[in-house]
């Protein structure tokens, strides 16, 4: 019977990774998305620029917008210190089970809060319900078109404050052209981006990294 593409990316992770290993997860799971079929996780590429903002950030707060399967989360995930807290959101209750069980096969269910719901919905809510007063570091990787709304719902809600980084995807492909515009020209942002490619392909992509000034 049909299983979807998310079952086939959890049965390659829970097949081809050693559980408790991050590495091999996001191994096992890049192997499949260039050897079998494509997904639009982060990929290696990119994941290798979000690693080294995460380690250079040393964040104690995080925020990811976009979950889908894991992948990014468990890359995050494995780099943060012990206090750290980790909020992932994902507004896919298929993509989220998924996710669960995956960031579980890497031992890190304990350093990661998986929230299911709609960013605009949950941003207003995450103070009181997580106790979290600003993020050191937010990666945007949801809907694209909501990039730039919810950077301006996190600044009303004043959950980020000078020296907060961004980082967001895929502002070239599928593209997020009014928050590029938006971030460029603001007096409150420092910007620049990382040349790459979209995942497991050679289609030229940027990751879009932002830091507040003020
Ligand atoms: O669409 C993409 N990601 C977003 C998923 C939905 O996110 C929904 N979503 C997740 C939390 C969340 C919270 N609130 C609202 C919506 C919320 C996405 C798409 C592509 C891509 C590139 C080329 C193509 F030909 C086709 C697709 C690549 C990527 O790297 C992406 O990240
Ligand atoms: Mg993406």
């Amino acid at each position: 019977q049909f299983v979807s593409l998310r079952q086939r990316i959890l049965s390659a992770v829970q097949k081809n990774a050693t559980r408790g290993d991050p590495r091999s997860v996001i191994r096992a799971i890049d192997q499949f998305c260039s050897q079998k079929e494509w997904a639009m996780n982060v990929g290696n590429e990119k994941g290798c620029i979000l690693d080294s903002v995460v380690s250079e950030v040393n964040p104690a707060t995080v925020l990811e917008l976009g979950t889908y399967c894991g992948y990014s989360t468990v890359r995050i995930a494995s780099l943060l210190p012990p206090y750290a807290k980790f909020i992932t959101l994902e507004f896919n209750p298929d993509f989220a089970a998924v996710a669960r069980q995956v960031i579980a096969w890497a031992g890190l269910e304990d350093k990661v809060q998986l929230v299911e719901g709609a960013s605009s919905d949950w941003i207003p809510k995450i103070k009181e319900q997580f106790g979290i007063k600003t993020f050191d570091l937010v990666f945007l990787d949801h809907w694209k078109e909501h990039y730039l709304s919810d950077t301006k719902l996190m600044e009303e809600c004043g959950l980020l404050r000078k020296g907060s980084v961004l980082l967001a995807d895929n502002v070239i492909c599928p593209g997020a052209p009014d928050y590029v515009e938006y971030v460029r020209s603001s007096p409150r942002y420092k910007s620049h981006y990382f040349r790459s490619h979209l995942e497991y392909t050679k289609a030229e992509e940027n990751l879009w990294y932002l830091g507040i000034i003020e």
